[in-house]
């Protein structure tokens, strides 16, 4: 290549570089989400700063290499730092590190120094500032220069001192540091998230971002933040050390980390590196690598900073552990809300301690981003993430013959086709009524302990019995009790049973061995199994045979059901899901028969017990109980009257748990409540006009529209019709509906904070049976705001803005008595 040529395509790579840099910044720092990992995008940067190197003239002012990813957003006010926020110099490697260390001497000319070693916390950089001993500013880095003030945030963080006491404190100083959100606070916000069917948080890191971005202070004082600090500035401290200034940190009541240490050389760093490698997942928080610092502040001074980093401190970044392996196959999982998520199915591979087997692939553009082809090599890696994530393919392994993964276009669980709403990135399926986890969904709600209360059925049983054709409306729970005869036997347990993404049916290795085997109890097939966790499957099966041969089971008739099953295997065509077994496959090595001659009965069904009442060949006895070992747990006598006995019950649950129960979009309890005093039944409600309802206080638009979306639905009144026949009740009792006293007549009141004599529920209750009504939210129609411990801020501002009368929980209950 020429020289001319060379330096054109520079210039490209430099453009094309840049724009890509810009672009995961944004994600990062605004959107607070990755679709690369850090390693990945570092070694963009670091390519970019090779070729503004080598060719300065083609440096840009606004190069992604000369500022910090960070920008401000016009929600907060923006603020100039007084000291600027750096970024810092990284490295993945040792040489690298030794090579910063050779800088450093060379710049002070001695080898007279040391470094203070920290671990470089993954969460989002924070400057305190504190005027007279009191935190008067909190700013996010921003681009470095400018950030946004979010102290109203900040100050909901428990340990973050409002005030600072003690001898000698300065009149003014800032203090930096990590806020992050601690692990275990962040798989609880995800359980409560996954219950509730919303998006995942990806990781701590973007969660700990998003929050400190919220508006609402009163979200993110349930999200318990938690903060490190490491760093002290100011115009008179008497420090001239960096050790110095954290123990006056400590001293002070910030909330340092322990796990600092100050190292003589760059080979007591190394070592400190290596202590902290695997130690580090033992910590509360996540954690990617080391910042060494030179501790004398002269000697910073004397080395100074470039143009984004100081030349004194460099981050030293574990890189996260990735392992390739190959894609097996893709399962779709639908969830309770009909939304579609594919996973991608993994040969077992080894990654940071763990065996992985799938990983998430979130949604279609996921796929077609990673161009995944069937049977591709993959990278996994595990982040901060929960679940392993695919982060590429490896193409010199591609097949040439293989085909783009397609996607599929009809629901895996009830086969209706699937919809994509315009700029969603999620595939759901429409059938929200008849589609198995739909109508899970639906019915959990239903019978739940604020609604219809039927305890006797949980997610277990319910699913139980939706994907065994029993239930799907919750009308049919209240003919279950006719049904008892039909439902002793029922499967319960459904766990053991995958979807393939064709919707064949697939059963767990450990019970498909079970059913197939002699004289081998289910215990020892588990030990086994849990002994070779991680071996591929075709492995496994050659290791099953040798266990057999060596533990002497039944080898005469064991070892040749095992041949059968590989032969089987091996012969169709079904996807790879590791720990399961097409169920064709099973049938076929149970009744000798070629796994063909069950793949249309094993298609869309839920379990082998439904598949068994399509099959129409000769069943022996011994084949029953077969198949009968293949099952899960069955209904039995006691669960069956137990959780008759629990349907019976609900039919005495007031009208407002039945409005409530039926599901209705956006009827919450409260609501639920309102309309059940207000119409007292729910023809009144149904016959109601948008006018009337938009009368009462906490019924808007919305709730209009979606009532009248319910009642236009002929399904839902059917099922209202068969509910009131089995006696549940739709109007209100009369002695549901006295009062205690009138002493709150006509008065809208709100409680805000914790009240001491009453619970949540409770003061709606108390309000209204004193015949005042409780609002939701804080307005100026309301009458007084009773004022618990902690109100929020937020809202204390609102009242006293609106002119709304603040009263004590004494107060509000000298009203009443
Ligand atoms: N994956 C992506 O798409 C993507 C995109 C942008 C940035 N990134 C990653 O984010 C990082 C962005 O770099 P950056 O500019 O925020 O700098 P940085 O995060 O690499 O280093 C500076 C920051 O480290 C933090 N820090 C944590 N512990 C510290 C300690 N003990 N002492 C001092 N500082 C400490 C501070 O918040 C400081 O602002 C890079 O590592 C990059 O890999 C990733
Ligand atoms: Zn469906």
């Amino acid at each position: 290549m020429s020289q001319t040529d060379k330096k054109s395509a520079a210039k490209d790579r430099i453009t094309a570089l840049s724009e890509q840099i810009n672009y995961h910044n944004h994600l990062y720092y605004q959107e607070d989400r990755t679709e690369i990992s850090d390693f990945e995008f570092d070694q963009l940067l670091e390519e970019l700063i090779a070729l503004e190197t080598e060719f300065p003239e083609f440096l840009k002012e606004d190069s992604p290499s000369q500022r910090v990813g960070g920008t401000i957003t016009k929600d907060f006010e923006t603020v100039e730092h007084r000291y600027k926020m750096l970024s810092l110099g990284n490295t993945y490697s040792e040489e690298e590190l030794k090579a910063f260390d050779e800088r450093v001497a060379k710049g002070l000319g001695h080898r007279n120094y040391s470094y203070f070693c920290e671990l470089k916390f993954d969460g989002v950089a924070i400057s305190l500032v504190y005027e007279n001993g009191k935190l008067v500013r909190a700013v996010t880095r921003g681009d470095g220069y400018k950030g946004d003030n979010v102290t109203a945030n900040i100050k909901t963080i428990r340990n973050i001192p409002l005030t600072v006491i003690g001898e000698d404190i300065p009149d003014s100083f800032e203090v930096r540091g990590e806020i992050f959100l601690p692990r275990k606070e962040f798989d609880r916000i995800n359980q409560e998230r996954a219950q509730n069917e919303e998006a995942l948080l990806a990781n701590p890191r973007n969660a700990a971002s998003g929050t400190v971005k919220m508006q609402d202070s009163s979200i993110v004082a349930k999200r318990r933040l938690n903060c490190y600090f490491y760093q002290l500035l100011g115009e008179d401290l008497q420090v001239s050390q960096h050790d110095e200034a954290i123990h006056l940190l400590e001293k002070w009541g910030f909330n340092v980390s322990p796990t600092y240490q100050k190292c003589q050389d760059v080979t007591e760093v190394l070592q400190y590196i290596e202590l902290w490698r695997e130690k580090r997942f033992e910590l509360p928080l996540e954690t990617d690598g080391v910042v060494l610092k030179i501790n004398s502040y002269d000697q910073r001074e004397e080395l100074g900073f470039t143009a984004k980093i100081p030349r004194w401190a460099i981050a030293y970044k574990y890189q996260a552990e990735s392992a390739e392996t190959e894609l097996l196959s893709i399962t779709y999982q639908v969830g309770r809300t009909g939304a579609i998520t594919p996973v991608a199915q993994l040969k077992p591979v080894s990654l940071a301690g763990t065996t992985v087997k799938r990983a998430s692939l979130h949604n279609a553009n996921e796929i077609l981003r990673l161009d995944l082809h069937e049977g591709d090599f993959v990278f996994v890696e595990k982040g901060g993430e929960i679940i392993p994530k695919i982060t590429g393919v490896s193409l010199d392994k591609r097949r040439s013959d293989t085909k783009p993964i397609s996607y599929i276009t009809e629901c895996p669980e009830c086969g209706t086709s699937l919809i994509r709403n315009e700029g969603e990135a999620k595939h759901y399926c429409p059938n929200a009524q008849t589609c198995p986890p739909q109508a899970l969904g639906r019915i959990e709600h239903f019978t739940h302990k604020r609604a219809m209360d039927i305890d006797t059925m949980g997610t277990e049983r319910i699913r139980a019995l939706i994907e065994q054709h029993l239930i799907v409306s919750p009308a049919d729970i209240y003919e279950l009790p006719e049904k008892k005869e039909q439902l002793l036997g029922l499967e319960v347990n459904s766990d053991q049973y995958t979807k393939s993404s064709e919707g064949y049916l697939f059963v767990s290795l450990k019970k498909a061995l079970y059913a197939i085997t002699k004289t081998i109890p289910l215990a020892q097939i588990d030990n086994f199994l849990a002994e070779n966790e991680g071996v591929e499957q075709r492995e496994l099966l050659e290791k099953f045979e040798n266990y057999v041969r060596k533990a002497k089971k039944n080898i005469a008739y064991n070892v040749p059901v095992i041949w059968r099953l590989k032969d089987a295997l091996q012969n169709s065509s079904f996807d790879h899901i590791e720990d399961y077994l097409p169920v064709p496959v099973v049938l076929a090595v149970i009744f000798k028969k070629p796994a063909e001659d069950f793949r249309t009965i094993c298609r869309k069904e839920n379990t082998v017990h439904d598949i068994m009442l399509k099959y129409e060949g000769n069943v022996d006895g011994a084949q029953t109980e077969q198949i009968n070992r293949i099952k899960g747990n069955t209904f039995q006598e006691g669960v069956v009257s137990n959780m008759v006995k629990g349907i019976e019950e609900s039919k005495k649950q007031p009208f407002e748990k039945v409005l409530f129960a039926l599901g209705i979009r956006n009827i919450g309890e409260n609501t639920a409540q309102l309309l059940a005093k207000h119409f007292k039944s729910i023809e009144k409600l149904k016959a109601a006009s948008p006018e009337e309802l938009l009368e009462i206080n906490g019924i808007g638009e919305t709730l209009v529209t979606s009532l009248q979306a319910f009642f236009q639905d002929e399904e839902n009144n059917r099922t209202i019709e068969r509910l009131k026949n089995h006696g549940l009740r739709f109007e209100i009792e009369e002695k549901e509906q006295k009062l205690e006293s009138r002493s709150l007549e006509g008065m809208k009141i709100l409680a805000s904070g914790k009240l001491n004599h009453f619970k949540r529920d409770e003061i709606i209750e108390v309000v209204q049976s004193h015949g005042g009504t409780y609002v939701k939210s804080v307005s100026k129609s309301l009458d007084f705001i009773i004022e618990g411990e902690d109100m929020g801020p937020s809202k204390k501002e609102k009242a006293e803005k609106l002119g709304v009368k603040l009263i004590s929980e004494q107060e509000f209950m000298d009203l009443i008595s």
